[in-house]
Parts: C-alpha cells; structure tokens; sequence
C-alpha cells in the first residue's frame, strides 16, 4: 500500500483541506498522513477564523512522519505564512520525498485570504521549484505569473512561465473559466496536453481543488505517467463534483463515497 501525506489547513465543514485529501486518499486506496498548518473556522458559507500552527510544530509533524514512515508522495495545500513555507521547503529538500503536488492555495471560493500577501513570493521562489506537479487555478496562476488569463492561449502562455520557474509541470485549472467548459491544461516543459472538461451547473464546488491536487499524489505515486495521472485525477474530481452534496447553506463539498471507488479503479 502507498503512504500519502497532506500538508495542508483543516477546514472545520470537512469539504475543503486536510478533511478532502483524507477522503480522497481513502477513496483512492492509499493511507493518508497529515501535517497541519493553520485551523480553519469553516463552513458552506465561508471562513470565520484562521489560527496558523507555529512552523516548529510543522517542521516536527513533517519529521515525526518521515524519520518513521516511507511516504510514497506529498500533497501542500493551504500554507498562509512565509516563515510555514520556508519551514515546508527545508523540510521537504531533506526528506526528499519522490512526489510533490502543490496546489498554491491563495483564496476560498468563499473569497477568503488563505495565503498572506507578502507570501506569496515565498511560495514561488521555495514551494514551486519542489513541485513534482504544481495546480493554480486562475487567479493563482495570474497572481504568479503577473498577466491576465481569460481565454486557452492564456493558459498555454502562464503554463511555460511557471515551467520556466522551475516546477517540473504544471496543470492550469479551468474551474474559473467563463462559459460551458472546465478545461484544463498540462505542460511538462516539452509536451502540452488538454484535459476537456464540461461544466457542471452546481453550486456544490467547495473543495474541489484539493481533491484534484490530492487524487493526483495519489495517482503519480502508485507509478502512474503524469497524463494518465492527471486524466484519472479529472474524471475522478469531476465526477466527485457531479455527486455534490447539498449540504449547509452554501458552498457545499465534492463527494467522495463508495460509488466513486470503482471510477478511481479501486477494488474494495
Ligand atoms: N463546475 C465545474 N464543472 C466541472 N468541472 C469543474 C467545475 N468547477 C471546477 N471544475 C474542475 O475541478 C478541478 C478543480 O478546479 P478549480 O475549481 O478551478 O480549482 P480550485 O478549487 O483550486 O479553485 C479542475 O479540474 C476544474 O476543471
Ligand atoms: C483549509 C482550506 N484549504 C483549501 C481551501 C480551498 O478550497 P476552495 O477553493 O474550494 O474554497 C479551503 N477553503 N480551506
């Protein structure tokens, strides 16, 4: 069995944060670790409270699981601090586990801050160059490329500047595109592939960037190539946000029960 790691903040209303990338992991058969790096007070409808944990307690979580555990492959998700990311990018550089998908978490659906302005230069200059795979969405990848993305050439162009800034590839997610489609785009540096996608009229999006970015570590550290990787990664997501559950009165989360097993290939 493959050992998984989520380093990422925890979402109260468990649909976004360490809470998804648990319930994806477990959907995808693999055992789920986590490091915690802020407590959120969250729920369908949005952020109350951000409480970030210190970075010496995240630097000792990160050991406490790698000096006893074989991880098959890490996943970052909401980091908010410069001093949490740096702590992350040391520890990881000596850990030096074979997968790192980092989803660059910058702000909820909800439209809360999750990462500190002045951090984000910290996440480009020393989380990005350590990503096996690295996830923005739209705003992430304008907030790190510094132009504006609206239509599939904008995407092809912010791709080859994040490559160019040292993440070994990158998959721009088209969840925020306007009009019918949620297409995504991957680039490794040398070959670009589309992943199409339909939107789905709901309302029920909350986590969906971190089930993808956690299906994904899953899928690349059971061996699987990148584009099969991330193909999978889709149609698990999508169809996660197919099943939404209408929960509180908001935003509500992916689903990710036992009929979505057998799409994730997993037999129970
Ligand atoms: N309404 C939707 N219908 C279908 N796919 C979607 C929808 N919203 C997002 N996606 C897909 O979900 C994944 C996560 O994307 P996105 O929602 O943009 O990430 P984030 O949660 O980081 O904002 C991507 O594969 C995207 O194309
Ligand atoms: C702890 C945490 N991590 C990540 C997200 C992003 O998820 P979303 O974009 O669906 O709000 C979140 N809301 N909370």
């Amino acid at each position: 069995m493959k050992h998984l790691l989520t380093i990422a903040g925890s979402d109260s209303s468990g649909g976004a944060g360490i809470q998804a990338d648990l319930k994806t992991f477990a959907a995808h058969g693999v055992f789920g670790m986590s490091v915690i790096t802020a407590v959120t007070a969250q729920n369908t409808c949005g952020v109350t409270a951000v409480q970030d944990i210190e970075p010496d307690i995240i630097t000792a979580q990160i050991d406490a699981v790698f000096s006893d555990i074989r991880v098959d492959g890490v996943k970052i998700g909401m980091v908010s601090r410069t001093e949490s990311i740096h702590a992350i990018a040391e520890a990881l550089k000596k850990w030096k586990p074979p997968v790192i998908v980092v989803d660059p978490v910058m702000i909820s659906k909800s439209g809360y801050p999750l990462l500190q302005r002045s951090a984000c230069d910290a996440l480009i200059k020393e989380l990005l160059p350590l990503a096996t795979l690295l996830t923005p969405n739209l705003p992430e990848a304008e907030a790190i490329c510094g132009f504006t993305i609206k239509i599939e050439q904008d995407m092809e162009r912010a791709a080859a500047h994040i490559i160019s800034l040292g993440a070994k590839a990158v998959l721009v997610k088209g969840g925020h595109l306007e009009g019918s489609r949620a297409d995504d785009y991957l680039y490794d540096g040398k070959e670009g592939t589309w992943l199409p996608g339909t939107r789905i009229q709901t309302q029920h999006t909350h986590g969906t960037g971190c089930t993808l970015s956690s299906a994904l570590a899953s899928n690349l550290a059971k061996g699987m190539h990148l584009t099969e990787a991330v193909k999978a990664a889709k149609d698990y997501v999508t169809t996660a946000i197919r099943h939404g559950i209408a929960l509180g009165k908001g935003h509500g989360p992916t689903h990710h029960f036992v009929e979505l097993w057998n799409k994730a290939g997993i037999r129970v």
